[in-house]
């Protein structure tokens, strides 16, 4: 990636855009290879949702990601370039396409605050292969056209190009002039959909994606665990909601970030129409600055309906042998894992409590320190699927639970999430989600199994999960 110095920020006039794209066209001829213009700039107070649904197309790829305790967001719009993978190969395929775009990459703007320069975004399924006419592919990633964020009160926007040697500037400069314009004092009373209040359809119709499936399942599962096949195995069951008109995603986006502040609020529109949305707890990977943050979350408890009922379901949890075991199968594994990859990390030795608004959860953060040589996608690879969402030992659990659950993941428990050329990104586990096709919804719950669990608890508990978005459909 070559970065122009910021002096020769373009953007501030139109001429001195002209002739960073002018080089850019240049770079692209004499390398025969297309080049990505990619400019930052730091804007006035915007806020990225509000930008993203202001653009949105349900035809194009955009990707949303908040968690509202950090005060961070970031919106990217319009795939520039774009590629689908499938296979266990995926996230290494992921990472050489990015690193092949870099490489083919002139940066230039402010680029000091965080979220400034290109950022990628993907989505990956649960599992490392979806089945033909599956409604998102296994690995997908593009970067934006558009990409506006939120960081500690500042903001930024990120406008990248695809330049070749047949590329108009006249049209280039015109659209990124245009976007600055129109970024730099975004205009909030110009989007028609402000005018009236977000209408939300009601749903008409429910019913379970395997009928009759979930508990038997649990009692299969726990019979193999006796037998010693695996330790602990999570199993998801499935609903589909109808509604009497389409579901609106970023406005039920909206509802989920004022409700789970805690959360990571997410969308990613896969460019069918289709968006896959959530607010999930769990945070799979962060890397920043050299630091890598991850987290064990798995044992589950009810909310209490006062101070003291809450207190006695977080007690019973911190005290559940059950719940401590299934959740000491997650931490190991993925300390576990982080040493494959050799990252030595650091966690407590026992879990706290995870309030949430509709459920709460054993939780143990985990933290490392990564070396340059060890890539994201590397490290994600690894990790994923813990035994949160997957199971113990994963190459006996995992392959059993499409078996048992008679039904299809797709992005349920796959990852979302984004990564730059810093090595940094952000990636989140996609649970509490549910999938938006017009006016049908899927949403998709699961708890985790271990020698103890009872099915019929187990089936509240996904009840509970699965609240997170009933409730705000
Ligand atoms: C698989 C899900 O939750 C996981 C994450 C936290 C706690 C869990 C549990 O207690 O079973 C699950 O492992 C889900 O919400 O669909």
């Amino acid at each position: 990636m070559q970065i122009i110095p910021s002096e020769m920020l373009p953007g501030r006039d139109e001429a001195a855009l002209r002739r960073f794209l002018e080089g850019c066209k240049e770079a692209a001829v004499t390398k025969g290879h297309f080049q990505i213009a990619s400019i930052s700039l730091e804007v006035k107070h915007i806020a990225p949702l509000a930008v993203l649904q202001s653009i949105y197309e349900p035809e194009e790829l955009h990707f949303y990601i908040e968690r509202p305790a950090d005060d961070e967001a970031i919106a990217g719009a319009e795939a520039v370039v774009q590629a689908r993978f499938d296979g266990p190969g995926r996230f290494q395929q992921v990472q050489a396409f990015a690193d092949d775009v870099l490489e083919n990459t002139i940066v230039v703007g402010d680029l000091s605050e965080a979220f400034t320069g290109p950022h990628f975004f993907t989505a990956f399924s649960f599992e490392d292969s979806v089945a033909e006419g599956g409604e998102f592919p296994a690995a997908t990633v593009f970067l934006p056209r558009w990409q506006v964020s939120r960081s500690k009160g500042k903001y930024g926007a990120v406008a990248n190009l695809k330049i070749d040697a047949g590329t108009n500037l006249d049209e280039a400069v015109a659209r990124v002039w245009g976007a600055y314009q129109k970024f730099g004092a975004f205009d909030y009373g110009n989007d028609p959909a402000n005018d009236k209040p977000p209408e939300q359809p009601e749903p008409c119709s429910r019913r379970e994606l395997a009928p009759g499936v979930f508990e038997g399942a649990v009692k299969q599962a726990l019979e193999s665990i006796r037998e010693g096949e695996f330790e602990k195995i999570v199993l998801a069951r499935g609903i589909e909601l109808e509604a009497d008109g389409p579901w609106q995603p970023l406005d039920a986006l909206n509802r989920l970030r004022e409700r789970f502040g805690s959360c990571f609020t997410f969308s990613y529109g896969g460019g069918s129409g289709r968006s896959f949305i959530g607010a999930t707890p769990e945070r799979l990977l962060q890397i920043r600055d050299g630091q890598l943050l991850t987290e064990a979350i798995a044992g589950s408890a009810p909310r209490g309906r006062n101070a003291g009922e809450d207190a006695a379901c977080a007690r019973g949890l911190l005290d559940s042998e059950k719940d401590l075991r299934e959740h000491a199968c997650v931490r190991d594994s993925i300390l576990r894992r982080l040493e494959q990859v050799g990252i030595e990390g650091i966690a407590d030795a026992s879990p706290r409590i995870l309030p949430l608004a509709n459920v709460q959860h054993l939780h143990t953060p985990i933290h490392a320190e990564v070396g340059e040589s060890v890539h994201l996608l590397e490290v994600l690879s690894e990790l994923h699927p813990t035994p949160a969402v997957g199971g113990t030992p994963r190459e006996a659990a995992v392959p059993r639970i499409r078996e048992l659950e008679q039904m299809d993941r797709g992005l349920y428990a796959g990852v979302v999430g984004w990564f730059n050329h810093l090595n940094e990104g952000e990636m989140v586990v996609g649970i509490r989600s549910a999938l938006i096709d017009g006016k049908r919804a899927k949403l998709y719950a699961g708890a985790g199994i271990v020698e103890g669990s009872d099915a019929e608890k187990e089936a509240r508990e996904t009840e509970l999960k699965l609240n997170a978005l009933l409730d705000t459909l």
